[in-house]
């Protein structure tokens, strides 16, 4: 069964006007790994934290329609947003399980009231670039063109060291001067977007071109003032993506990287951390990467051994015109390949230390299929007694289809995590979460985590890191699948 919404009740939840307060028991482990009489032993020892949310539940304002395809009348939808197609278990209710929106869980923004905008190197109006991404179906794009031929890009930060040359004939829309000049110049656009839109809160994703990784150079970006220093002196080896996340945290706006490149240079991370301004990324886990952190994770939580996987694809957008390039596809093929890392080292029977599968990333760039990318995978396991599995797959997708979902709930999410407030029982006052949003990490491809905290890809243990910590906001106990009630 579903239901629309729910309401907690419990003594350890408490509504009011403005906000959700709960108390939550946590319950982790605490590990000792000590030497009992000359030999190393584990210890486990179950342990309670009690901690307390407080979830501001004043959603601020951040902007339906049918069109005939060759099949049938299609209604607008938010298919593949977890946040607004989705759903999670609250129960069980004579005898049937009863499921809600996870959107129901905690107040976020409606998608129908963001407003948007944004800078682009590119001067084409919106309904242009629609009509030259080949993405929507002619009725949708007829319908959407009077309300986007209007919308032109702000003018963006350009160097042609960070992506691709077969960009260069697009850049006819970009800020000039220095970099320390161009950082002011996004400060002022979010100002004026703020004011002239009058939104109640901004949030900044990086959706442009795959950049080449920066140099991490001790002296140049290596700590803060390092960093701004250089900014500063106009230094190259500073990216476009650092310079528009810059204005953000100065701002105190969340910054999501939508892209594999290191726009979190060490020194920008500092900063962030400094101001307590949420970043988040990398790279949005849309579809082969997405697809891989489930299946890895499922034969090897099966006791299957992956030996080898080979992860192809190729695409005809402007993306992977962009990724054709060896520089920038260097940075998709690193944030394509580390997402097995975390799975891998969870199973030492499968796998000796330091040891892993085989693992390629290809991706070519094929013009005629435009979006619709084609992805083909292997995967190779050893299996009982020397047996052997391979399975293979193959993905034809839209890729801009599967990403606007992802770009959703990253600016949705990001916006309810800065709502929320948490105190462990030995902290003197409540706090946001760490600025580094691993909370995001459902859906990137890379995670950006806290310096010297763990990477988790799996994306099972990812959503339902998501969802339990909601859940906790409502003070809802985690979701462990038991139904203990039937057994
Ligand atoms: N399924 C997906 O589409 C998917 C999945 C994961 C990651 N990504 C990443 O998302 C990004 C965008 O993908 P896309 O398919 O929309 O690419 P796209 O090429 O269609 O759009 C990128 C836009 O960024 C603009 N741009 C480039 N440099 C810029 C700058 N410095 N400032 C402002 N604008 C700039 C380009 O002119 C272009 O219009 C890429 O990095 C891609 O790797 C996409
Ligand atoms: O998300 P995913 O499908 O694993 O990875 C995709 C790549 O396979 C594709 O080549 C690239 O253009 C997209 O930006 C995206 O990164």
């Amino acid at each position: 069964m579903f239901i629309e919404k729910f309401k907690v009740e419990s003594p350890n939840v408490k509504y009011t006007e403005d906000e959700i307060h709960s108390v939550y028991n946590y319950e982790t482990t605490e590990l000792v790994h000590e030497n009992k009489n000359g030999s190393y032993q584990w210890t486990v020892k179950p342990k309670t934290v009690q901690y307390e949310f407080k979830t501001d539940i004043r959603v601020p304002k951040l902007g339906g329609i049918s069109w005939a395809t060759k099949d049938k009348v299609q209604q607008a939808n938010y298919f593949g947003s977890l946040t607004q197609a989705s759903s999670i278990r609250v129960g069980s209710f004579n005898g049937e399980e009863i499921y809600a929106p996870f959107k129901s869980l905690l107040p976020m923004v409606n998608p129908d009231d963001i407003v948007f905008g944004g800078w682009d190197i590119s001067d084409m109006n919106l309904a242009d670039a629609m009509a030259r991404a080949k993405v929507f179906d002619i009725d949708l794009q007829k319908q959407l063109r009077p309300y986007m031929e209007s919308m032109v890009p702000l003018p963006g930060i350009y160097d042609p060291d960070f992506i691709a040359a077969n960009q260069g004939s697009r850049a006819n829309n970009v800020i000039k001067g220095t970099k320390k000049e161009q950082v002011q110049q996004i400060i002022k656009d979010i100002r004026e977007f703020k004011e002239k839109s009058k939104v109640d809160r901004v949030v900044v994703l990086w959706t442009a071109n795959t950049e080449r990784y920066s140099n991490i150079v001790v002296g140049l970006n290596d700590t803060m003032e390092n960093l701004l220093a250089a900014v500063e002196k106009d230094e190259s080896e500073i990216s476009p993506s650092t310079l528009y996340a810059l204005a953000c945290i100065y701002e105190n706006i969340p910054f999501i990287n939508g892209s594999p490149q290191n726009t979190f240079v060490p020194g920008l991370v500092d900063l962030a951390i400094k101001r307590n301004s949420l970043i988040g990324g990398d790279d949005f886990k849309s579809g082969q990467t997405k697809m891989k952190s489930v299946l890895v994770d499922f034969l090897v939580g099966a006791g299957i051994k992956p030996t080898s996987i080979v992860s192809y694809n190729h695409l005809g957008n402007n993306d992977g015109m962009n990724l054709s390039a060896p520089q920038t596809f260097r940075s998709k093929e690193i944030s394509k390949s580390n997402v097995v890392d975390d799975m891998v080292s969870s199973n030492g029977i499968l796998y000796e230390p330091g040891e892993h599968p085989d693992h390629v990333v290809v991706i070519k760039y094929v013009p005629y299929v435009g979006d619709s990318k084609r992805a083909m995978d292997e995967y190779t396991s050893e299996i009982f007694m020397g047996g052997k599995n391979t399975i293979v797959l193959h993905n034809t997708c839209e890729d801009s289809l599967l990403a606007a979902p992802i770009i959703l709930d990253l600016v949705l999410l990001a916006e309810l995590s800065t709502r929320i407030q948490l105190k462990g029982e030995a902290e003197g006052k409540f706090h946001s979460f760490h600025p580094v949003a691993t909370i995001l990490s459902y859906l990137t491809k890379a995670p950006l985590v806290p310096p010297g905290t763990p990477v988790v890809n799996a994306l099972s243990k990812q959503r339902a890191m998501l969802e339990n910590i909601l859940r906790a906001c409502v003070g809802l106990a985690p979701e462990n699948n038991m139904i203990l009630e039937y057994k």
